[in-house]
């Protein structure tokens, strides 16, 4: 179920931020967003768009040109000590502490955001991530996927309220994606607010409760997914005939039907949600005109569909 908290005070709010870097490239343009307590944010963009630029400024790691963001309604230039506590961050690699204990590695890590000592949290947490049962292995004797877990128990070591994850399953197998995947749902569902980039749009699909795309600096789309979903999703008909057609009646092409090059099969685009989706109309076109149908396939666009198009929209 869809538990969206919504408060007056965002988790994040980021207002007319810009970014030049020293070289004179502007990064980001005039970038207005917030996001909400509780959600699963999905930012996507091609490479280079601006999403690590956008997440470090959050962070506080990249000074902003112009413009103020709020976390938890703090500064995050003039109380960066404190917004940067309130934000968890996984990155995609463990760095170092690689002969050291699961369990040591996460609870020192708490102690750098100036946390005291809390080994119920410490241990809540490994439980949570299904890494109890590794807490005394050292980091060098795990694999992949428990690797990743660690870092993901160690961004969550000083109970942030907001989770950055970046790339969260590049490169990890599906059943590993599969358990991630639950993980980020159980914090939502404990009321951490997570803001994800991805390149895999199927797991925006699967987890976003809303999509920012950005492309070029510039924030094009804020959507909840299911909205974006029944907006610009289209189904596509495609109709195969008995008999190949040399050229379509004008009677179906007034329709919106359109003849495939080798004339054996019509397709046409329609959108699911409408009340009136055109079908019936067009299947007693077919039959006016005589044409017998073989088989009838639709096909639902996908978000990447619907992400492709846009960014060509923008071209
Ligand atoms: N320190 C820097 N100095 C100058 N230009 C930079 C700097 N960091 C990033 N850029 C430029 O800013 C643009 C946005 O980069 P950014 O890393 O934010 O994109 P991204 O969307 O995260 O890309 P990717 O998906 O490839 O990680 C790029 O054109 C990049 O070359």
């Amino acid at each position: 179920m869809n538990m969206q908290i919504t408060t007056a005070e965002p988790a994040v709010a980021v207002m007319g931020l810009n970014k030049i870097y020293d070289t004179g490239f502007q990064a980001l343009k005039d970038i207005n967003l917030d996001i909400r307590v509780g959600e699963i944010f999905a930012l996507l963009g091609p490479n280079g768009a601006g999403k690590t630029t956008l997440i470090g400024t959050i962070c506080g790691m990249v000074r902003p040109t112009d413009g103020q963001i709020l976390v938890g309604g703090h500064d995050v230039v003039t109380e960066f000590r404190k917004t940067r506590a309130m934000i968890g961050m996984v990155p995609q690699e463990l760095s170092a502490d690689r002969f050291e204990t699961v369990w040591a590695t996460v609870s020192f890590t708490r102690g750098l955001f100036g946390k005291p000592r809390n080994d119920k949290v410490i241990e809540k947490i490994l439980r949570d991530l299904s890494l109890w049962d590794k807490r005394n292995d050292k980091l060098i004797t795990l694999s992949g996927g428990m690797k990743r877990r660690v870092l993901i128990a160690k961004a969550l070591s000083h109970e942030p309220k907001i989770l950055f994850l970046d790339e969260p399953t590049a490169g990890v197998d599906v059943e590993l994606r599969r358990d991630m995947w639950n993980v980020v749902r159980e914090l939502r569902e404990n009321g951490v607010t997570i803001i994800l980039t991805t390149h895999y749009i199927e797991e925006a699909e699967e987890m976003a409760d809303r999509i920012g795309v950005i492309s070029n600096g510039e924030i094009i789309l804020v959507e909840e997914k299911t909205e974006l979903m029944r907006q610009l999703g289209k189904k596509d008909l495609a109709v195969q005939l008995q008999e190949p057609l040399k050229a379509l009646p004008q009677s179906l092409t007034d329709l919106g039907l359109k003849l495939s090059d080798d004339g054996e099969e019509l397709r046409y685009s329609y959108d699911s949600q409408a009340d009136r989706t055109g079908i019936a109309t067009l299947i007693g076109a077919l039959n006016a005109e005589g044409i017998s149908i073989k088989d009838l396939s639709t096909h639902q666009s996908s978000l990447e569909e619907i992400f492709i198009g846009l960014l060509r929209d923008r071209t």
